[in-house]
């Protein structure tokens, strides 16, 4: 799985970059910012994740000899190019929002400070990792968020798009919130806990579904959570399964439970629930699967499913219902003759347009209820927040919308996570869900709801908005000329 991030980029941004190379100072400067518009499933905030494998990546960021022959072979870059690639040095400093923190639009979850050509073969692997991963991380925080507490296996690894995607997916599945996943290898990669049941496979291997739930009891007596699907849930598997229960606690065991993967799920849940609590198996618990996803389990719940766990593969794996997150990575300024210019991307689409200048995002509390965040402020890097903030809307459409805020602390949501003065970011899968939850905690309920989530607001400083209000009229003022 180890690959070389180096060559994981666009062709043009090694373009680009032998192009900067051959005209511009080879050590010019410049910030880069990464953000995305748009929430998935119409959410309203996204739940960042990726950025250890960033972080990894960037700490040993070098051409190796091969990489430099392969591009060499290309016969597109200059001599001096592949000499600079082969002896890169890299210097870039990067701020980023830890991982398990939510993000809303237009915020730079990471920031990239250094040499213009650095920066620009860091693109497009840089928004590989955070789009993919900050995208499951989203969707499994819905899905957990649907399930109310109960626990949420992470079983996609047969559907995911490729290798990759299942074991990073798995991560970001477990920061957005789930409990376990099936896939051992992002278990044991990132010390996540591997769980699982059973296949149908396993009941048809022996001549019927008894003896087929015998054979796992003897081999698992402690772990025994049966698939009671294969052949009728309610005639044959709830009952053969509460057979071998009876055997196992008359052997001294406690079974676990069942797993329902097919069917009207409510009606056959409710009924598994009654034919267990007669049998006296109160605590076996029922877990549901079969292309499950925050809607469905909605719905089941609201039915009043007596449902324990689920088990969920390819609608969070995939994130099928929204498969896209389209983080961008746009530059905020460049430093021209040692003297730093905001820069701007302007676009018929007011969405589209990019804020300049390097930046902070805090988030804001009341100082009478410090542990409840009401709003994201976007500032100049260098600026620093006053006591009474007059604060402008950072929704494109909105920015009319004007108000002074008083009474609050910001917290700065940035950390430097490469370079000088870079702290080290937590890469434990589970206090990163832990981290989420807190922050979460934090958020207005009305934010996070799953459907027509209340908007949370996002402001930008007047320096912010007055210096991108300026770049926008000095750019028609040049095209008019
Ligand atoms: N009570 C319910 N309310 C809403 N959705 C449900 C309910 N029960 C099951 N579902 C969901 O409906 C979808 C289709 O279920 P269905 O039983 O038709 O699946 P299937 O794929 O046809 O079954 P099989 O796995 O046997 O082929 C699945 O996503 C399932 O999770
Ligand atoms: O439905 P998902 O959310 O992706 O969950 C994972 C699915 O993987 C298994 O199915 P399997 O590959 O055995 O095929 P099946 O659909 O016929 O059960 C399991 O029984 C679940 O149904
Ligand atoms: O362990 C399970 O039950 C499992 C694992 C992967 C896919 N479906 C089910």
């Amino acid at each position: 799985m180890a690959m070389s991030e180096e060559l994981l980029t666009d062709l043009y941004e090694f373009s680009m970059a032998n192009g900067y190379y051959a005209t511009l100072p080879h050590d010019q400067e410049a910030v880069f910012d990464v953000f995305y518009r748009n929430v998935p499933d119409n959410g309203s905030f996204v739940i960042a994740a990726g950025l250890a494998q960033v972080v990894e990546a960037l700490q040993n960021f070098h051409f190796t000899d091969d990489d430099i022959s392969y591009l060499r072979s290309l016969n597109l870059f200059s001599t001096g190019f592949l000499d600079y690639l082969a002896n890169l040095k890299f210097s870039c400093t990067v701020r980023a929002i830890p991982e398990g923190t939510p993000v809303f639009p237009r915020e730079p979850m990471l920031t990239v400070k250094g040499p213009l050509l650095q920066c620009q073969l860091l693109e497009t692997f840089v928004l590989n990792i955070l789009n993919h991963q900050s995208l499951i991380a989203t969707k499994s925080r819905r899905i957990c968020a649907a399930a109310e507490g109960r626990a949420v296996m992470e079983f996609g690894a047969r559907r995911a798009q490729g290798p990759d995607a299942s074991v990073f997916g798995a991560r970001a599945a477990v920061i957005g919130g789930c409990t376990s996943t099936s896939n051992c290898l992002a278990a044991k990669k990132f010390g996540l806990q591997a769980a699982g049941t059973m296949a149908h496979s396993w009941i048809e291997s022996y001549p019927d579904e008894l003896t087929a739930f015998r054979a796992w009891a003897q081999v698992y007596p402690d772990s025994a959570s049966l698939l009671v699907d294969t052949y009728d849930v309610l005639k044959s598997g709830v009952p053969n399964a509460i057979k071998v229960f009876r055997e196992l606690r008359a052997a001294g065991h406690e079974p676990i439970g069942i797993r329902i993967d097919s069917g009207d799920l409510t009606q056959l849940a409710t009924k598994a629930r009654q034919m267990l609590d007669e049998a006296g198996f109160e605590n076996a618990k029922i877990t549901a699967s079969n292309a499950l996803d925050e809607t469905v389990i909605q719905a089941l719940l609201k039915e009043g499913a007596p449902l324990d766990n689920f088990g969920i593969g390819e609608k969070l794996i995939t994130s099928s219902t929204s498969p896209v997150l389209s983080g961008v990575y746009k530059m905020a300024a460049l430093k021209v003759d040692g003297q730093w210019q905001p820069k701007i991307k302007l676009s018929n689409s007011r969405e589209k347009v990019t804020l300049p200048g390097d930046k902070m995002v805090y988030r804001l509390y009341r100082k009478d209820t410090p542990d409840q965040a009401f709003a994201d402020v976007i500032a100049l890097a260098d600026e620093k927040l006053p006591e009474k903030l007059l604060a402008i809307n950072a929704d494109p459409l909105a920015t009319d919308d004007e108000i002074e805020l008083t009474d609050f602390v910001a917290k700065p949501l940035q950390l430097e996570v490469v370079g000088a003065n870079a702290s080290s970011i937590e890469t434990d899968v589970m206090k990163l869900q832990a981290s989420m939850k807190d922050q979460l905690a934090q958020l207005p309920k009305a934010t996070q709801r799953l459907i027509n989530p209340d908007v949370y607001q996002v402001y930008l400083t007047p320096k912010l908005f007055e210096l991108q209000q300026r770049l926008i009229k000095e750019h028609h003022q040049k095209a008019q000329a």
